[in-house]
């Protein structure tokens, strides 16, 4: 018992040992099981981060796929559409091809047009001058200038109702003017008159610019072809000389002046291709109570002597004669002999220009390929006003007196000298008074039987100026009733 006491003693420490053995045991596997547990939350929210991770890269997998859809769609139609255009490049490509040789073909058309043109042109111009000797050398032509009431800024406001009774029947050729005036006899009748006038053309007040210079492009284009040429504009004061002449800035405004140097300009170049070379020069005078002025030069007025040398060609002595280049350097010229000319107040117009003005453009060509040679002179010439001494209120003032006076005498013996001109193209030598003023001596070489001469007579639409009218029209109808004989070329060729 004692043994079997002493062995369940035994046992029993030994199930005690064992029990708490277990109980450590126990609680080491609570303790595992307790971190396993941690571990396993850890690895549930690892996991579930995980499942996010693979959702978005999903979402973003399926994003991927579909943009990768859009532009494999995009690529195609782009593919699609390169083929077209390079398709398309290659039909251009073929276009052009055939383009470049027609348009070889269309410039050697042109080309050979255009050859055929110059000599259609030369044919032309010879066939025009043929046919100007034939009419004579000397052409009238008349210009009515507008009311200035219909014009903007005018100091004529108004002033329709004083127009003078002027028509133009002949609606074709534009040759007619026909002035109906009123007059009281001394009975105190009242008379009314029919006074028709004809001259190489008429031009109404609505005529522009362009059209008046139209007419006269190939009398300038004679000077190229070495011929003188002389353009005068003659009329009262305030009838429109100098707007026919030098005209306004503007491009519809510009005068005769800038625009034959500008059709000059044009002509020479064409003719470069003839082989011809041309050197231009101008000079720009003003012809004041019988001194000559110099209005592009430095002031030594007075001191100028005219000189004629035995080929036909005329100099002063000690005026500016400038190389011209291009045709806005004449504008340049303009302005400033414009500023320079002498001008004073009339009863007629508040800046009446009181002297003539000329302008000579000389021209000398040489054709190394031809070996000739020319040399022609454009005047173009802006007389003073016409008016009679009491019309220009003039007979008041000693001055002006004076001025009116030589103005006059300058002007008749313009007549004068047009009017030998015609006797001696009838009756063979004449003397022809040249000398009796500085205008005519100025002019001598391009007034003589040789030359070409145009008068622009220019009117007003006043009724208040209508004598005056009248009287520049019969002078006008004298000039034109003159035959100036043969023009002749300067031509030369080179030894
Ligand atoms: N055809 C026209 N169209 C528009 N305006 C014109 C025309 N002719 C003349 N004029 C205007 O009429 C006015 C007088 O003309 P202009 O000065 O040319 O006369 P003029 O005869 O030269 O006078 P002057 O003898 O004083 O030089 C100017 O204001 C001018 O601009």
């Amino acid at each position: 018992m004692i043994a079997a006491a002493d062995e369940l003693d035994d046992l029993k420490r030994r199930h005690a040992r064992d029990i708490q053995e277990l109980h450590a045991e126990n609680a080491r596997k609570e303790r595992e099981l307790e971190e396993g547990r941690n571990a396993l939350r850890e690895l549930g929210d690892d996991l579930a981060r995980e499942r996010d991770t693979v959702r978005a890269l999903k979402n973003a997998l399926s994003e991927q796929s579909n943009a990768h859809i859009l532009l494999k769609t995009q690529f195609t139609t782009l593919e699609t559409k390169c083929d077209a255009l390079s398709s398309e490049g290659q039909a251009q490509l073929n276009s052009k091809a055939k383009l470049t040789a027609d348009l070889q073909a269309a410039k050697a058309r042109a080309e050979e047009l255009e050859n055929e043109l110059m000599e259609a042109e030369s044919l032309r111009r010879k066939l025009h001058n043929q046919i100007q000797e034939l009419k004579g050398n000397i052409r009238v032509f008349c210009r009515v200038r507008p009311a200035l009431g219909t014009l903007p800024d005018s100091h004529e406001q108004n002033s329709s109702s004083g127009l003078a009774s002027i028509n133009f029947p002949d609606k074709r050729e534009h040759k007619e003017i026909v002035i109906s005036n009123t007059t009281e006899t001394a009975m105190g009748y009242t008379r009314d008159t029919i006074l028709p006038f004809s001259f190489d053309r008429v031009f109404e007040p609505r005529s522009s610019q362009h059209e008046v210079f139209e007419e006269i492009s190939h009398l300038v284009q004679s000077c190229i072809d070495g011929y003188n040429i002389c353009i005068f504009a003659y009329g009262q004061t305030g009838s429109g000389k100098s707007f026919t002449m030098e005209g306004g800035q503007t491009e519809d405004t510009r005068g005769m002046i800038p625009r034959a140097v500008r059709h000059v300009f044009q002509v020479a170049q064409q003719l470069q291709k003839k082989g011809w070379s041309y050197r231009m020069e101008g000079q720009f005078l003003e012809i004041y109570n019988e001194t000559i002025v110099d209005l592009l030069g430095k002031g030594n007025d007075g001191k100028h002597e005219i000189k004629h040398d035995k080929n036909g060609r005329t100099s002063v002595t000690d005026v500016v004669v400038y190389p011209l280049r291009s045709p806005d350097q004449v504008q340049n010229l303009l302005n400033l002999a414009q500023s320079r000319r002498t001008v004073h107040a009339t009863l007629m117009n508040e800046r009446s220009s009181r002297s003539h003005s000329v302008f000579t453009l000389r021209i000398i060509g040489t054709n190394d390929a031809s070996g000739e040679t020319s040399e022609g002179c454009l005047n173009l010439v802006d007389l003073a006003g016409s008016e009679r001494l009491k019309e220009s209120g003039a007979s008041s003032d000693k001055d002006r007196l004076k001025e009116t006076q030589a103005i006059n005498k300058s002007l008749s013996a313009l007549g004068d000298v047009i009017a030998a001109l015609g006797e001696k193209g009838s009756m063979g030598d004449k003397h022809i008074p040249y000398r009796n003023s500085k205008l005519t001596y100025l002019l001598q070489n391009s007034l003589s039987g040789n030359s070409k001469t145009l008068m622009f007579v220019n009117v007003s639409p006043l009724s208040s100026s209508l004598g005056e009218s009248i009287c520049s029209l019969r002078f006008a109808t004298k000039v034109n009733n003159t035959t100036l004989g043969t023009a002749k070329k300067q031509t030369a060729r080179l030894s």
